[in-house]
């Protein structure tokens, strides 16, 4: 016993060292194709030693497992800030902050004022606004938020009640939330950091209602951060996670802004009260957008970092035996463990040129909006619904899912799963939910097949709408096609073909059937979220298999990418096998195949899995994990962990003077 201790081995475990010795490609390649070349790698590495080489880091960490929402959130402030100087003195680009906030995979106290404050200003205020509110919010001489969602709607946006009523005489915006339900409620950094908000309100200009419209205005004293008058703000509460975060509640009473803090890129008041609106009416949902496509990528980074800790741990882990004679295997090598974990280590490849295409799509249509050309919007809006909706609903479900996999030690903070899983659990719903954002792309996916059957030539990412599905014959014809990923690529859009075209026909027919149009609607609900599903599932295996098909790379880094991707959809075919016979894109001949294809793929993919997950490079503090650490000494990293556990600070704790002595005391006592 005398030799147990909680200090940390200096060298790798072996049975970690042994899987990264027989990986079959060079992980320092794989590494450079995941951040965009060695130059950004060697960029990422050099932030990240500029960051842990200050001890604070590492501190937050205990703070975060540890300390009390309050000195959470104050050391979360902290990390903002040291990080917000970091920025300025170091001058680095928006690329390299955002390097820097994945980095410290978290979400901060002031991240939104990064994440949609200045985007915010950046799309909805005109050129003469931005030099003044966006120089002042860049250089951090005012901290704001994104103060959309009310208590009584999030949603429906139409639905809003604060107001912005304009008073001509004054030239002032009288902001006020009439009712309970109309206060502001759930933006982040609201209820204890910002001192300014960007308000969604509905606008007023004599008596008539013009809309939802954002707003400018300050909260708080710039001198001592007191509440203006007029102002009532606070923090919502304990969430299940993202508690560095004082998500808040925020009630106008009459508070006066000048005409100037109405952002006016979109829409203008004139001085004397006229309105005039400028592109489309959906331009100010501009910055929603934007964060639909980054959850794309956060997506890819929790369910990546959730794999690195599940490969890991599952390596070094050895329980029950599988020979006999031999001793303890890893988990690792059980079929059912790679069952569980393998489908999270190709979705995080999946995922990875997913979002990667859908942020070059967005860039472009960016673009071209900023030109005053908005004819991308329809088909951006609806293709980052989907993704946004597919990625982080599959991401959330397969870390838990490893968590499981991960035993007994998965279920402690320490081992850093459960809260990946509740600080992710909220890209479910933030930004549009889940699903009302899927039935957006039903909605365009209906407009579109209606377009295809009525002879119109369509293209972007329905194009394939046009398709005839008389000429559909399933590619697969033998087991061996199955490794064939454009044959599989060509399953998933004809079972997608094949879902649209059923809705729509229910639809059409619940229509004709003298049905009005929102009942026939609702009542395909449920198979237009499935035709949503099925089109974004589509999306994310053309675009991975369309990923790895450009890739300029070596033959082995290829090669297990190609199994990746070959497993990726093969998994999806079996988990969803229903759908696919329903739709007829496979047969029962096909699908055995695919399930068999499926399982011995678990077996090729496992001598590289340990290298496909160093290769996403997470450095250990990133983790914040005992069981994913680098070095693989789970045990003796959970066994120091509990150093830090305020509950082990003295021998004896007060509750036993309190409670359990005097407790003890009259048991001893009583003659019962
Ligand atoms: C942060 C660091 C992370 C580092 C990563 C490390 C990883 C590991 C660590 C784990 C940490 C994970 C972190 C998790 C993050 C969680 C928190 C992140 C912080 C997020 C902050 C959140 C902010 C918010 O939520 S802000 C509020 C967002 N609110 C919404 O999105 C509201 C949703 N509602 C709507 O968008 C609309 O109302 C809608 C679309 C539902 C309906 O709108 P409508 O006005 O009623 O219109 P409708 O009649 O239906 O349609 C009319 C017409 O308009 C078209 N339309 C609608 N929207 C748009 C649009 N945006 N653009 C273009 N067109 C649009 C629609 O399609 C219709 O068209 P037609 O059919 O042609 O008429
Ligand atoms: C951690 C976190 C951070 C947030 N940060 C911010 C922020 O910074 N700023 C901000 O403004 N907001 C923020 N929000 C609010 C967030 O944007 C909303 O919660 C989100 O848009 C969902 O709206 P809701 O809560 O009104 O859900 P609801 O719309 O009430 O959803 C409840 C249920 O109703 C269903 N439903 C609703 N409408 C329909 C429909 N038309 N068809 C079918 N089903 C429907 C949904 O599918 C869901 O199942 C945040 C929320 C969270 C959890």
């Amino acid at each position: 016993m005398s030799e147990i201790t909680s200090s940390i081995p200096l060298q790798i475990n072996p049975d970690l060292q042994e899987e990264r010795d027989k990986a079959s490609f060079n992980v320092t390649e794989l590494t450079h194709i995941i951040y965009g070349g060695i130059e950004k790698t060697k960029k990422r590495k050099r932030l990240e030693k500029l960051l842990f080489s200050d001890p604070f880091f590492q501190e937050y960490q205990n703070v975060r497992a540890f300390g009390s929402r309050s000195e959470y959130y104050a050391a979360s402030v902290k990390k903002s800030t040291k990080i917000f100087k970091l920025r300025r003195q170091h001058k680095w680009t928006d690329e390299e902050y955002e390097t820097v906030l994945d980095i410290c995979h978290d979400d901060l106290a002031l991240t939104l004022h990064h994440t949609m404050f200045i985007p915010a200003l950046e799309r909805l205020a005109t050129e003469d606004q931005k030099s003044k509110w966006l120089t002042l919010a860049k250089q951090y001489k005012i901290i704001g938020t994104y103060a959309q969602t009310e208590l009584g709607h999030g949603t429906y946006l139409q639905g809003l009640e604060t107001t912005a009523t304009y008073d001509p005489q004054t030239r002032e915006f009288v902001m006020n939330t009439p009712t309970l339900s109309a206060m502001k409620w759930w933006p982040g950094s609201l209820g204890k950091s910002s001192n300014h908000a960007l308000v969604l309100a509905t606008l007023i200009i004599s008596g008539k209602k013009y809309g939802m419209h954002p707003f400018l205005v300050q909260l708080r004293s710039m001198d001592d951060h007191k509440v203006l008058p007029g102002v009532r703000v606070g923090d919502i509460g304990a969430k299940m996670g993202g508690n560095s975060v004082d998500n808040g509640y925020l009630i106008l009473d009459n508070v006066r802004i000048p005409r100037n803090n109405m952002l006016m890129k979109n829409a203008q008041v004139s001085p004397d009260g006229k309105f005039v609106t400028r592109g489309p009416s959906k331009a100010n949902y501009a910055t929603m957008m934007l964060i639909r496509v980054q959850i794309c990528t956060m997506a890819y980074q929790v369910v990546s970092s959730g794999a690195t800790i599940g490969i890991r741990y599952s390596a070094v882990r050895r329980q029950s035996k599988l020979d006999p004679q031999d001793r303890e295997p890893k988990i690792l090598e059980y079929q059912t463990q790679q069952y569980k974990i393998f489908p999270g280590l190709a979705m995080s490849y999946a995922f990875l040129f997913a979002s990667r295409s859908l942020t070059r799509k967005y860039e472009e249509a960016f673009a071209e909006i900023q030109r005053g050309d908005f004819k991308s919007l329809p088909e951006l809006h609806c293709l980052s619904s989907g993704l946004k909706s597919f990625c982080s609903e599959h991401s959330v479900r397969q870390v838990e899912i490893i968590r499981q996999s991960c035993g007994g030690h998965g279920y402690l903070n320490a081992a850093g799963l459960g809260m990946l899983v509740n600080a992710a659990a909220p890209m479910i719903t933030v930004e549009g939910e889940n699903t009302v954002m899927y039935l957006q792309l039903a909605r365009y996916i209906l407009k579109r097949f209606a377009g295809a059957m009525s002879g119109q030539q369509l293209d972007g990412s329905t194009s394939y709408l046009s398709m005839d599905p008389a000429t559909y014959v399933c590619p697969v014809m033998s087991e061996t096609d199955c490794r064939n990923l454009t044959a599989l690529c060509d399953i998933y859009r004809y079972r997608s073909y094949m879902t649209v075209c059923r809705v729509a026909r229910q639809v059409q027919h619940d229509m004709e059937s003298d049905m009005p149009q929102h009942v026939a609607i609702n009542k395909n609900l449920v198979d237009l979220v499935r035709a949503a599903k099925a089109h974004s599932y589509y999306i994310v295996v053309k675009d991975f298999v369309e990923g790895v098909d450009a890739l300029v790379a070596s033959a082995p880094v290829i090669k297990v990418l190609r199994t990746l991707c070959c497993f990726y959809a093969a998994h999806g075919i079996a988990e969803y096998s229903g759908d696919f016979l329903e739709s007829e894109a496979v047969g029962l001949h096909q699908l055995k195949w695919i399930k068999n294809l499926q399982v011995s793929l678990l077996g090729e993919i496992r001598p590289d899995a340990v290298a496909l997950v160093d290769a996403f490079d997470y450095h250990d503090i990133t983790l914040s994990s005992a069981l994913g650490c680098y070095d693989g000494n789970a045990y003796e990293r959970l066994f120091k962990s509990t150093e830090n556990d305020p509950m082990n600070k003295e021998e004896v704790h007060p509750s036993y003077y309190q409670y359990l002595k005097p407790f003890m005391e009259e048991m001893n006592k009583s003659k019962l």
